[in-house]
């Protein structure tokens, strides 16, 4: 049965072509093992290049006597083999747990979206709405408005959010396949249709027999009944029930029970208990044995790398031959030179530019998720063309004046292209030309892809990949490639794609050098805790460089304004800072050591700060991969770390949905009494406002997260206990129409204005 599609609406801007991105269908995910048989294929891997050739093969790696040769697994096609498939299905080791994972499937990519300041945040107002002035706001860096975390919570979430009604309409508009009732299992398999690429799926019945078939075409869109959708995005169950309220009371008593002095955590952290065999990043190969242009080794040698790391040896032979590839690598091992190298070899090989040329083709397009991070990939470009004067790369991100970004496109030679998506794709609309030269793309990057092709940049990736040739190279990367997400890849890349994984099978996606721990307690004892871990760090590590995650930008902003007040040597990067600011202190924080750096999710991907000693999430992180990108920043090249997650008792349902990392207890510091005192008197320092918004933030992303934000009254009553810890007797009151947006009105607990 083949699927009739609705040709796009078009109304006022006529747009080019999308390629629709199939929803992430849980029912797919957890069912591949079945599909996986008749649809994985593993090709024969040649290497190219002799000094590959004895280093991997396509088999897991098991270690030889010297026990240091890392392992990676390579496949092409779209669809997980089995070796795959036992590392995801680790995260889901009985069927109970399947619902739980399941639930966390269906909220991960809103749940990105929702605390992910990430460059979505500038562009928050064009992507989920006509209004353009939010997003104004934004770029000019300027607070506006208590409301806005909010208002911006509701646009991030409006695609696919039950309680705004409007984005329950949306979320049908490009769901694809069989209606719900007749769907059983299904499996995937991408292939060419006449009218382009689509997806062949195969309905399955329980014993795994083939039944109905159909196909999902990329190029159309389709409409369909509501209750499919909703199906797939409703949490059956995890809510926060009041027995968790109770458990309040028990796990104060708990956390007095486990108290140790306040060095306890800083004597736990220093037990020399990490493996440190298995986390070579380094392969034996060296650049100079590959194909690589002259001057391409010359800026390589200047750079300092003589060897490539491991996920750089694994994908440049397939890269260079012309092949769509799909990377996994742990944090910090060198993925952002893995796809540039290549990329530019591209350019390399490209007629030279014509001078008179009026609109010289862009040929490397490289979209990263966060501002911070698309800079620091066109840094490392350049550091790598020091020796190629003729090729250009250019920025464009938001938070940057879209005007000067045209000038500099218009004056500059622009081969490669850096770009977030929000804004990239506000050029393709306004700015003249530039659609002209991005048909010239003959490389495509998707760095930290599962986040790109979360629901959050969904649409502006479909837009982008619309307005570039369907003839080109796709390359996706990430530390993090969620079952989901090999699901819809294949939209974006070729059939014949290889999967690459450089994580050795049967290993957690995190460094074993980092140590992780959690410590689980009420939120009244959260700030004191921050402070008492923060200090113990300080006084054992002199060179200490921590970086604070927090939950949302106005929740980072108190935190911050708080540990300031405490005298601790403190920056702060969220989205609510102007982009000239976040560059300094992002540049600052770099160079220096003796500093924490309060965040939010906006440092929590690729962000390269070198020798970071420990990380602190703060609250129920988004997702378990936004918890393994926010630990990647420390550890990173191989080198040590240290991760603590600082949970109440009502988060800790998050540890079962990061079973597989070897997260372990920290014994409890004590606060004694001057301490409290002392983190009281500061937090009556902080201003009102920072308070309320930070509340109301705070309110709006737990609402957010399924497991919490379903009982509402359990989350106002939640929400009142932070805003105690803050020091307030009353919670701040919330204006009228946000509550409406978060579902919220006539909740006992909560104050309107
Ligand atoms: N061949 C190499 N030899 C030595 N150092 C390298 C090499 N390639 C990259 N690096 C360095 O490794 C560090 C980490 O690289 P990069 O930021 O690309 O990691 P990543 O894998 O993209 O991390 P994340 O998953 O956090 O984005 C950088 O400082 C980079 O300069």
């Amino acid at each position: 049965m083949s699927i009739k599609f609705l040709p796009p609406l078009r109304l006022l801007n006529p747009s080019p072509p999308v390629t629709r991105f199939p929803l992430m269908n849980v029912g797919l995910s957890i069912n591949t093992r079945r599909s996986i048989p008749i649809f994985s294929r593993v090709l024969p891997f040649k290497f190219k290049y002799p000094g590959y050739a004895s280093q991997f093969s396509t088999r897991s790696f098991r270690p030889g006597p010297t026990g240091s040769r890392p392992e990676f697994s390579r496949r092409t096609g779209s669809k997980p083999e089995r070796g795959e498939v036992r590392t995801s299905k680790s995260l889901v080791e009985d069927e109970a747990e399947i619902s739980d994972w399941v639930s966390d499937l269906r909220t991960s990519s809103f749940r990105g979206r929702l605390t992910s300041e990430d460059e979505s945040d500038s562009d928050m107002g064009r992507r989920y709405g006509s209004k353009r002035g939010p997003a104004r706001d934004r770029d000019s860096g300027s607070n506006r408005g208590g409301a806005r975390e909010g208002f911006s919570t509701k646009r991030r979430r409006e695609s696919d959010s039950d309680e705004f009604g409007e984005p329950a309409r949306r979320r049908t508009e490009s769901t694809f396949g069989p209606p719900r009732k007749n769907r059983g299992t299904m499996g995937l398999q991408n292939e060419k249709s006449g009218r382009g690429e689509r997806d062949l799926w195969i309905k399955r019945d329980d014993k795994g027999v083939k039944g109905e078939r159909g196909f999902i075409d990329h190029d159309d869109e389709v409409v369909r009944g509501e209750g499919e959708r909703k199906g797939l995005m409703r949490n059956p169950g995890g809510l926060v029930t009041g027995e968790d309220s109770d458990d309040d009371d028990d796990d104060n008593g708990v956390f007095e029970k486990n108290a140790l002095s306040s060095t306890g955590l800083k004597k736990e952290l220093d037990r020399p208990s990490l493996s440190s065999s298995s986390d070579s990043f380094m392969s034996e190969t060296r650049f100079d044995q590959c194909s690589i242009s002259p001057l391409s080794l010359k800026g390589i040698k200047d750079a300092g790398y003589e060897k490539m790391t491991v996920v750089q040896a694994a994908t440049l032979p397939a890269i260079v031959k012309g092949k769509d590839v799909l990377a996994k690598a742990k944090t910090g091992t060198g993925k952002t030179v893995a796809f540039l190298l290549p990329s530019i070899e591209v350019v390399v090989k490209s007629p030279p530019l014509d001078r008179d040329q009026k609109r010289p083709p862009i040929i490397v397009l490289v979209i990263c998720p966060t501002r911070e991070l698309a800079t620091q990939a066109a840094t490392e470009a350049n550091t790598l063309l020091k020796y190629h004067p003729s090729i250009g790369v250019q920025v464009v991100i938001g938070g940057v004046r879209i005007a000067s970004e045209q000038r500099n496109l218009q004056a500059n030679p622009c081969q490669i292209l850096v770009a977030t998506p929000g804004r990239l794709k506000d050029h393709i609309e306004n700015t003249p030309g530039f659609a002209t030269r991005l048909m010239g793309v003959k490389v495509l990057v998707l760095d930290e892809a599962d986040r790109l092709l979360d629901m959050g940049f969904r649409k502006d990736i479909e837009k982008i990949i619309a307005a570039i040739p369907k003839q080109r190279q796709t390359l996706m990367f990430s530390a993090t490639v969620p079952e989901e997400v090999r699901q819809i890849c294949h939209a974006a890349l070729k059939r014949d794609h290889e999967f690459i994984n450089t994580v050795e099978e049967g290993t957690e996606d995190t460094h074993s050098k980092v140590r992780q721990m959690h410590v689980i307690a009420p939120l009244d004892k959260q700030f004191p805790l921050l402070y008492v871990i923060l200090k113990d760090h300080i006084a054992d590590d002199p060179d200490y460089k921590v970086i604070v995650f927090c939950t949302t930008a106005r929740v980072t902003g108190l935190v911050a304004g708080l540990l300031g007040e405490l005298n601790l040597n403190i920056r702060e990067i969220h989205s609510r800072k102007g982009q000239a600011y976040r560059t300094r202190v992002s540049d600052e924080f770099r160079k220096s050591r003796g500093i924490i750096l309060v965040t939010s999710d906006v440092s929590a991907r690729g962000v390269d700060y070198p020798d970071v000693t420990l990380v602190i999430q703060v609250g129920l992180p988004a997702s378990r991969e936004q918890y393994i990108h926010r630990l990647g920043r420390t550890g990173r090249k191989g080198k040590e770390g240290e991760g603590i997650l600082l949970l109440a008792p009502w988060e800790e349902f998050f540890l079962s949905t990061a079973r597989d990392l070897p997260i372990t207890e920290a014994p409890m510091p004590s606060i004694d009494p001057d301490t409290k005192k002392k983190v009281e008197r500061a937090l009556s320092q902080l201003d009102m406002n920072s308070k309320q918004t930070a509340y109301q933030a705070w309110l709006g992303y737990y609402n957010s997260q399924k497991k919490v934000g379903n009982d509402k009254y359990r989350l106002v009553e939640l929400a009142n206990e932070f805003s105690r810890s803050m020091g307030l007797d009353t919670p701040p009151a919330i204006p009228k129409l946000v509550l409406g947006k978060m579902g919220l009105r006539n909740i006992p607990g909560l104050r309107s204005k």
